[in-house]
Parts: structure tokens; C-alpha cells; sequence
């Protein structure tokens, strides 16, 4: 039946129909693609030029779904003690219905647009059912087309491994995510995976840059193009083109499913390299590598854009949890380091950092998930008593 004549038809109807309503735009059409290098420099430049009378950046905070008001507690207490000269704009993004459409309130897009910067929490997406994910349409709204996702061996936390040094790169804003599908017949759906050329180009060149400038010489493609011809195919054609344009960053590629058997088996020959790949992929492989480390509450994340960029912690809301005071809220102060590394406020990135893995390391004031008794706000005073030392 799905080879029939009246299958070909429909499908090429639900095709005809997705293109000519597009629900993003693909690509980096509406802002022209500028190297991560200027995007950051650009945007640190408009840090400086931000401080309020009260010498303070106003930074856009999304303190998110369960768990999620719980460790944006943790990273303010741990801000306040720590003088970080930011001001919190907390918003709401309840989704509205506007024209048919799940849309994100207004007031929160233009908080984003006028701060640069956010600082999100976990937001939870109704499972088959309901509204869109908010988190991808907050990627796609401010065209954050690189997500950021190192995992690194916590020092003290006896794990597998201790030797975890990985960088993924995924691109953030199309591929298996695209949100496109429909019933083509009844019991028959289509989901498009889109790829472009444009959205690789970005991301793939982001990656390059992001190699060079955190020291990693190589660069690796992971894809599935054997199987996904076309379009792992394109995103890995235009990984070899980029690649002319790096001769000081080797590349090269591998299978998705070959890597993660070898980052499970060993993880260290990955410590060298930035591993770039199509939206799912990288979605997947970092919870995967999480598990390396200790676990989700450890692992940050940067979605970088060429006007904004939103940082966040890798996990979600963790309803399991939520409310109790059982959540690590180590992902999300990571995630905020990584924020405050991007405005240039080293010396508050690297203070924070330090009394965070002080703590890990001592190892008497642990959440639950690391085999500690701590509660969420424990931890976090913990972490703030190291800040005084
Ligand atoms: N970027 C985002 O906002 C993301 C949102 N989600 C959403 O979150 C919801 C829940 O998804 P799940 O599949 O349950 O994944 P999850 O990441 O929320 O939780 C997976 C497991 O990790 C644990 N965990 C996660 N973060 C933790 C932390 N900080 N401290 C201690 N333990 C932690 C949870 O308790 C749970 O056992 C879904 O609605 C999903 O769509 C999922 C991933 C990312
Ligand atoms: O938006 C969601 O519900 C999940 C997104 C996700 O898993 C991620 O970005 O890592
Ligand atoms: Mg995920």
C-alpha cells in the first residue's frame, strides 16, 4: 500500500503544503552568518555598553518548569553572595495560542532581544500531544543555530572514567527537529528531517572557530550519511568544504553509531577533538555522555546566535524530583559560567567555578543523584561558604 499511486500523490501534496507554509526560516536568511569570533565579540562589546546606573547587566532569566525554579534559587543565592553585577529579568513563558499558533509571550522575546542574554531553566514538552517544544522555538526564535555541550570529568567524583574531556556541537535549529509532520494517510505519518545547506554551513564553521579558539586541533563529523544519504550527505559535504577554510584544525569523520560505542568503551581519545553533528545526534549523544560523568545534573549547554544566546543546563525538568529539593543544580550554575565567560565577567566565571568544584571535590555536601544527602539549597550554601575562603 505504500508504494500505491494514491500514496505517491499524497505525499507529494503534504510536501507541496509544508513548503508553502514555512513555520521558521530555515538558514540564517533573516541575519546575515558572521563567524562565532565577531557574533562574540560584537555581543561582548554590547555587554559593556549595558550596565545600568547600578553598574549592573540585566541578564533575562527563565527559571523554567519543575526542578527548574528550584536550581534558579541556587544560582541566584549563589550570584548574590558571590557580587556578580547582574540584575535578573525574570519572564514568562507560558505559551499563548495567537492565530492557531503556540506562540511564546511577547514581553519574554523582547526581554531576549534587548538583554542578549538568558539564563534558562528546564522546560517541560507535553509527551505526543500539545503544544510544540518550547525550548526548540525558543532556539529557532532567536536563530541560536549552535548548541554548546562540553562534559568534563568532575575532579573528586569517582566515576568509570576520569579522564572525560568532550565537546559536542549540535546544530540547533532544523535536521530531525523540524517539527514537520503529517498524517499522509490514515496509519501512514511523514516527518521531515530538514537539512540545508545554509544551517550547516553556520554551525560547521561555528565549530571550526570554537576548536581554534578553545585549543582542540580536530574537528569530527559525526553523521549517519550511509544510511541517510541525502541528508547527512549534505551535511557532510559541507563539512568537507568548511574544513578548506581551517588547514590548522584536522577533520574528520565517524559513524553515529560506531562513536557511541567508542566513547562508551574509551573516552579518552576524544579529549582532542570538537564533535559537530545534525540536531538529533547531538541531542541524544549528550545525555549519553552525561552518564560518563555523574549524570545530567553536571552537564551545561550554550545556544549561541549570532544577536542573543541562551544558556541552559543540558537536562530537563526532572518531574521525578521536582519540588522536593533533590535536584543538582550544578548544570545550570556551569550553564551560567559559560554565560558569564561569553560577557567577558571571567574573574565572577572563574570564582563561581572554583568554590563549585571545591565543593565537588571535597564531597561532603552532595545531591542525591551524586550519592550525597545534600538538599538543592545545601549544596548551593556549601558552594557559597567556598566563595568566602
Ligand atoms: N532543554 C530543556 O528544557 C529540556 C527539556 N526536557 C523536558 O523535560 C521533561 C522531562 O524529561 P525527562 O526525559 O524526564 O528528562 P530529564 O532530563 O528531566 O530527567 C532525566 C533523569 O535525570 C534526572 N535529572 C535531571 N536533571 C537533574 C538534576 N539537575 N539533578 C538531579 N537529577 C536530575 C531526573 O531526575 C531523571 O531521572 C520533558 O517534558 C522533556 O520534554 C528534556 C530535556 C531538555
Ligand atoms: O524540548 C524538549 O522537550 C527536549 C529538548 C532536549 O532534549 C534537548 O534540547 O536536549
Ligand atoms: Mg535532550
Amino acid at each position: 500500500m505504500i508504494r500505491s499511486r494514491a500514496f505517491a500523490v499524497a505525499a507529494r501534496q503534504c510536501l507541496r503544503r509544508a513548503s508553502q507554509q514555512p513555520r521558521w526560516v530555515p538558514g540564517c536568511s533573516q541575519v546575515p552568518c558572521r563567524s562565532y569570533a565577531v557574533a562574540k565579540q560584537d555581543q561582548v562589546a554590547k555587554f559593556k555598553g549595558k550596565t545600568g546606573s547600578d553598574g549592573k547587566y540585566t541578564v533575562t532569566l527563565i527559571e523554567g518548569d519543575g526542578i527548574g525554579p528550584e536550581i534558579s534559587q541556587s544560582v541566584k543565592d549563589i550570584y548574590s553572595a558571590a557580587n556578580v553585577p547582574i540584575k535578573w529579568e525574570p519572564v514568562d513563558v507560558t505559551p499563548r495560542l495567537k492565530d492557531g499558533k503556540t506562540v511564546i509571550p511577547d514581553e519574554a522575546i523582547q526581554s531576549v532581544r534587548k538583554n542578549y542574554v538568558a539564563l534558562k531553566g528546564p522546560l517541560a514538552t507535553p509527551i505526543g500531544k500539545g503544544h510544540v517544544s518550547l525550548n526548540l522555538t525558543l532556539r529557532r526564535t532567536f536563530n541560536l543555530f549552535a548548541n554548546v555541550r562540553p562534559c568534563k570529568s568532575i575532579a573528586g567524583y569517582k566515576t568509570p572514567y576520569d579522564n572525560v574531556n568532550l565537546v559536542l556541537v549540535r546544530e540547533n535549529t532544523e535536521g530531525e527537529y523540524s517539527g514537520i509532520e503529517h498524517v499522509v494517510v490514515d496509519g501512514v505519518v511523514q516527518s521531515i528531517k530538514l537539512i540545508t545547506r545554509e544551517a550547516s554551513e553556520r554551525v560547521l564553521r561555528f565549530a571550526f572557530q570554537y576548536a581554534e579558539g578553545i585549543g582542540k586541533p580536530k574537528v569530527r563529523v559525526v553523521h549517519k550519511a550511509t544510511i541517510m544519504k541525502m541528508s547527512d550527505g549534505l551535511f557532510l559535504s559541507t563539512a568537507r568544504d568548511i574544513s578548506k577554510e581551517f588547514p590548522n584544525v584536522q577533520f574528520d569523520t565517524e559513524l553515529l553509531d560506531n562513536a557511541c560505542l567508542k566513547i562508551t568503551t574509551d573516552p579518552a581519545p576524544y579529549s582532542d577533538k570538537v564533535l559537530v553533528m545534525p540536531n538529533l545526534y547531538g541531542d541524544i549523544l549528550s545525555d549519553m555522555c552525561a552518564g560518563l560523568i555523574g549524570g545530567l545534573g553536571l552537564t551545561p549547554s550554550g545556544n549561541i546566535g549570532d544577536e542573543c544566546s541562551i544558556f541552559e543546563a543540558v537536562h530537563g525538568s526532572a518531574p521525578d524530583i521536582a519540588g522536593r529539593g533533590l535536584a543538582n543544580p550544578t548544570a545550570l550554575l556551569l550553564s551560567s559560567i559559560m554565560m558569564l565567560q561569553h560577557m567577558g565577567l571571567n574573574h565572577y566565571a572563574d570564582k563561581i567555578q572554583n568554590a563549585t568544584f571545591a565543593t565537588l571535590a571535597e564531597g561532603k555536601m552532595l545531591t542525591g543523584d551524586l550519592g550525597g544527602r545534600a538538599k538543592t539549597h545545601e549544596y548551593a550554601d556549601a558552594i557559597i561558604r567556598k566563595l568566602k575562603v
